[in-house]
């Protein structure tokens, strides 16, 4: 990793581009409406703990909308999105990723859902009446992101061969989950034209939660780390959804399934914008092996904590310590 001599670009790193994508494996790719879609599912997280996923039923119109309130949101003069004040962590931030020294070349808007989403949004201004199209789209699109993630978990499910399918979906339902919903934008830097490398725009790093979903636009940029530390970089599919395996979700698979490392390089030209829904259970839920996975004599390979403790831990940690460890047996 070097660092530009450009005070633009002031402490943000960057990475060397990846090697040529031969003999790097595809990113898997579940077709919600196909019948081995569960069994796929699984396969997905052992191996990755990351998937795409296509014929979902969401409706493109409400993601293009949503897109599109999201781009005029970040067209605003930095001077108006800066009065929302400094995210720790929720509200705007630009650069300065948590609390703990990170950074990036992106700016973002990080909100709490909460049970009716939105309504106790601390940021006044998506209470503002002329925010009301901004808030009606991120409303439905939240709705329509906690039953895609129901779907997915209840075919997780079966693809465990759990009894009950819903073992992991009952998980993230009930007014008392931590959701949180992310929109990231990362302008292009042309001063990147020529190097064989990008600019970091978002560090390395796991999800803590359980699973993430996201969906961007046409521009690439993220890439998943591989079991053995290969980087691939995964095409963007606007029409698609993508999932990550969480810390969490490792924790209550006791490492069946791998929480996937990630990272966002930003462009030269084109500015990549991504919205993330973030599924967190109750802070009072205990996240342990499931019983029903564990086979005869299997110990958990962690200790007992619940998503509360896990995600204050997380919070005081750096985007790419590891932060399971600690929690490890
Ligand atoms: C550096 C940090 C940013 C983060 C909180 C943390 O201390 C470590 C985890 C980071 C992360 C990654 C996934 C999500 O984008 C996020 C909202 C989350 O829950 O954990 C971010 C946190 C953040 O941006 O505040
Ligand atoms: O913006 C992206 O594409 C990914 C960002 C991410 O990983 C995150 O916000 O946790
Ligand atoms: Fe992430």
């Amino acid at each position: 990793m070097v660092v530009l001599a450009n005070p633009v670009l002031d402490q943000i790193s960057l990475i060397k581009s990846p090697d040529s994508g031969d003999n790097l494996p595809s990113i898997p790719t579940i077709d919600l409406s196909s019948p081995n879609s569960p069994e796929a599912i699984v396969r997905a997280c052992k191996e990755f703990g990351f998937f795409k996923i296509t014929n979902h039923p969401v409706s493109m119109d409400l993601v293009e909308k949503l897109e599109a309130e999201a781009v005029k949101f970040f067209a605003l003069p930095l001077l108006d999105k800066e009065k929302l004040g400094p995210s720790s962590p929720f509200g705007y931030g630009s650069k300065k990723i948590g609390m703990n020294g990170d950074v990036g070349w992106l700016e973002y808007l990080l909100l709490a859902v909460g049970s009716e989403p939105f309504s106790e949004s601390s940021l006044a201004f998506l209470r503002d009446p002329s925010s009301s199209s901004f808030r009606s789209a991120l409303v439905e699109y939240v709705l329509s992101m906690r039953k895609l993630v129901c779907q997915v978990l209840e075919l997780m499910a079966d693809g465990l061969q759990l009894k009950q399918r819903d073992t992991i979906s009952k998980l993230l339902q009930g007014s008392e989950c931590d959701e949180i919903f992310r929109l990231n934008h990362y302008p292009p830097c042309p001063l990147l034209q020529g190097f064989n490398c990008g600019l970091t725009g978002f560090g390395e790093h796991t999800d803590p939660q359980i699973v993430s979903v996201l969906r961007s636009n046409g521009t690439s940029g993220l890439q998943i780390a591989l079991k053995d530390g290969r980087w691939v970089s995964v095409p963007s599919d606007r029409e698609a959804f993508f999932i990550n395996v969480g810390d969490s979700l490792q924790v209550l698979t006791n490492g069946r399934f791998r929480s996937v490392k990630h990272r966002v390089i930003a462009n030269s030209l084109k500015s990549r914008v991504s919205m993330i829904y973030f599924g967190g259970p109750p802070v009072a839920q205990r996240i342990a092996p499931l019983p029903q996975l564990m086979e005869e004599g299997e110990q958990s390979l962690y200790k007992d904590f619940t998503w509360g403790e896990y995600k204050r831990a997380a919070y005081k940690s750096r985007l790419g310590d590891y932060r399971l460890g600690p929690f490890e047996l």
